[in-house]
């Protein structure tokens, strides 16, 4: 039978016995009043019984329902004929402690999977942020890297008025010469140094040895930056090529990209070119 139709018959019951009672010439109204408590409880446990999973708070709601129904009894039936009834109340009794001592292991269950929950929560949280940072960051260089670049590009034209490009000279060379280790070295470096003059968030590398930075030198001196940012790797025969492009609102990122960069493969060249004019006269 449904829950519905258990409800129905329950107070049915309940109703006729009612009725019952206040139609006896002596109307007992405890007993009515324990007959709808009996009721309620009964309904209530009907209600709430498969989604309680509590196995101490089923049984003790169980036994505080029985206690109702032979303290109800009790008074329609002769206790002298049915002995048991006389364990109403501690039926009952038993019943209330037990379904507090069972509220209470629920609670209890509950509070350790909510902090169960949030631990996980928190975890989960940690490792978005750092699969968040390591999609947008360079593993080495911890600079942004091109994808963050090219998010954060709109948000940086309009509070910078350069854009730097770098890409270091020779470094293959000392890559192969003084090992990977030395190379990533020097990459650290040039990082942080390009960190402390322009600041860590507006500067990122885009790829191998190329880096940016956004900046607002109205009249920048390049050869004075060129020492700064040299100043570790000049020891390995690295140097910088630096080009700049001014920023302004309505180009396109790779636009701007492509004049600084085509500035930066200038100077890389004049220098070059320099060098060999150098080494021919000597
Ligand atoms: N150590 C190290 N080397 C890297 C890394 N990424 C790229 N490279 C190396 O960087 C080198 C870049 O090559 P090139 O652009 O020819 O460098 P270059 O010798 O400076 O050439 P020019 O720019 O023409 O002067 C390659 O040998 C790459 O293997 C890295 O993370 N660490």
């Amino acid at each position: 039978m449904k829950h519905t139709n258990w409800l129905i018959c329950i107070w049915v019951v309940v109703f006729i016995c009612t009725y019952f009672l206040l139609s006896h010439e002596q109307s007992q109204f405890d007993t009515i009043e324990e007959l709808f408590w009996a009721g309620i409880s009964v309904s209530l446990t009907l209600q709430v019984y498969s989604s309680l999973g509590n196995r101490v708070l089923i049984g003790a709601w169980i036994l505080y329902c029985s206690g109702l129904i032979f303290d109800l009894l009790d008074d329609l039936l002769d206790a002298q004929m049915f002995p048991f009834l006389i364990f109403d109340t501690t039926f009952k009794h038993v019943g209330f402690l037990l379904t507090c001592a069972g509220l209470f292991s629920l609670i209890t269950e509950k509070r350790a999977t909510i902090k169960k929950l949030n631990i996980e929560i928190q975890t989960r949280q940690t490792l978005q942020e750092q699969l968040e940072f390591e999609a947008s960051h360079d593993k080495l260089t911890a600079l942004g890297n091109r994808r963050a670049c090219f998010a954060r590009f709109d948000e940086l034209k309009e509070h910078f008025h350069l854009i730097y490009y770098f890409d270091l000279d020779n470094f293959k060379f000392a890559n192969d010469n003084y090992g990977h280790q030395c190379g990533d070295e020097i990459l650290v470096d040039f990082a942080q140094r390009l960190s402390k003059h322009f600041t860590k968030q507006n500067c990122f590398r885009l790829g191998g040895d190329e880096f940016i930075a956004f900046c607002d030198d109205e009249n920048p001196n390049i050869d004075e930056l060129r020492i700064y940012l040299t100043a570790f790797m000049q020891q390995y025969k690295v140097g910088v090529s630096i080009g700049f492009a001014e920023l302004n609102n309505d180009d396109n990122p790779d636009h701007l990209l492509h004049i600084a960069d085509q500035n930066m493969y200038r100077d890389k060249t004049s220098k070059s070119m320099r060098q060999r004019c150098r080494e021919n006269d000597s």
